[in-house]
């Protein structure tokens, strides 16, 4: 069974069906993308698979475990995570407090101070932010909270993160060292990732497989080279 396994999930908001029938199998160490216009359903994808909003009907299964009907917090300490469009730090609280407060969330037990330090010194480091732990989160760039946006989910202990839109609104040279924060944590962590990106060059770049949603249904799935050779992928996007 691959580690993230969409079965068939559909999602109605009254009479919207902002999910229709989407299966999608995620394998682990792999970087999937998933691509659309606005409002195709990636956050809502997301939304379900991390258990903000119940399908109306199929089923996620991550490492083995059902997921539909398990709340947020159940899901992240099974080691599932996503980050929000929006980046929503602790304001007034330091970038290494961010984190102590997401390795507690995230292991569901109380840890000794020894394990916190040792937890957020490594969620840090991967994302490159150590020279800036004492700085209060909401004094980082755009770029710094994106990354600590990462890092938390890093310090839950995820080994799958979904990452949505962590490229908006960055500078070239934002995402060029994004992209490679990305790689790198995949490599050396052997973390998975499913990706919303609006920035199609990096999600190209990153991605192992795509997936391209429209109106909540899928219309397109394969290697980025395939998505970019997509007749229905390119009427879409570009009419
Ligand atoms: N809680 C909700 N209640 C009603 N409709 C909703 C709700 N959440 C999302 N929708 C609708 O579902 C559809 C899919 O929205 P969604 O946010 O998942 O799209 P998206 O692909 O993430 O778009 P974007 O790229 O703009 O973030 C949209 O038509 C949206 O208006």
């Amino acid at each position: 069974m691959a580690f993230l396994d969409i079965t068939g999930v559909s999602k109605r908001f009254g009479g919207l069906m902002a999910l229709s029938d989407v299966s999608l199998q995620v394998e682990k160490g792999e970087i999937f993308g998933l691509m659309g216009a606005n409002g195709a359903g990636k956050t809502t994808l997301f939304s379900v698979i991390a258990g903000h909003v119940a399908p109306s009907a199929g089923e996620v299964v991550f490492n083995g475990t059902r997921l539909t009907g398990l709340s947020p917090s159940r899901i992240c300490r099974l080691g599932l995570c996503r980050t929000f469009q929006i980046v929503r730090p602790f304001a007034g609280l330091t970038v290494a407090e961010n984190l102590r407060v997401a390795a507690l969330y995230g292991s569901g037990r109380k840890l000794s101070a020894v394990e916190i330090a040792r937890v957020v010194d490594a969620a840090l480091e991967a994302v490159d932010l150590s020279d800036r732990r004492h700085l209060d989160a909401a004094q980082l760039t755009l770029s710094g909270q994106k990354r600590l946006e990462i890092a938390r989910a890093l310090a839950t202990g995820a080994q799958l993160v979904m990452l949505d839109e962590v490229m908006a609104g960055l500078n070239p040279t934002e995402v060029s060292a994004m992209l490679a924060t990305l790689e790198r944590l995949r490599g050396d962590h052997r973390l998975t990732f499913v990706i919303v990106e609006h920035v199609i060059g990096a999600l190209m770049t990153l991605s192992d497989r795509i997936l391209v949603l429209d109106h909540g249904e899928c219309i397109a799935f394969g290697t980025p080279e395939e998505i970019g050779n997509h007749d229905r992928v390119a009427e879409v996007y570009f009419g």
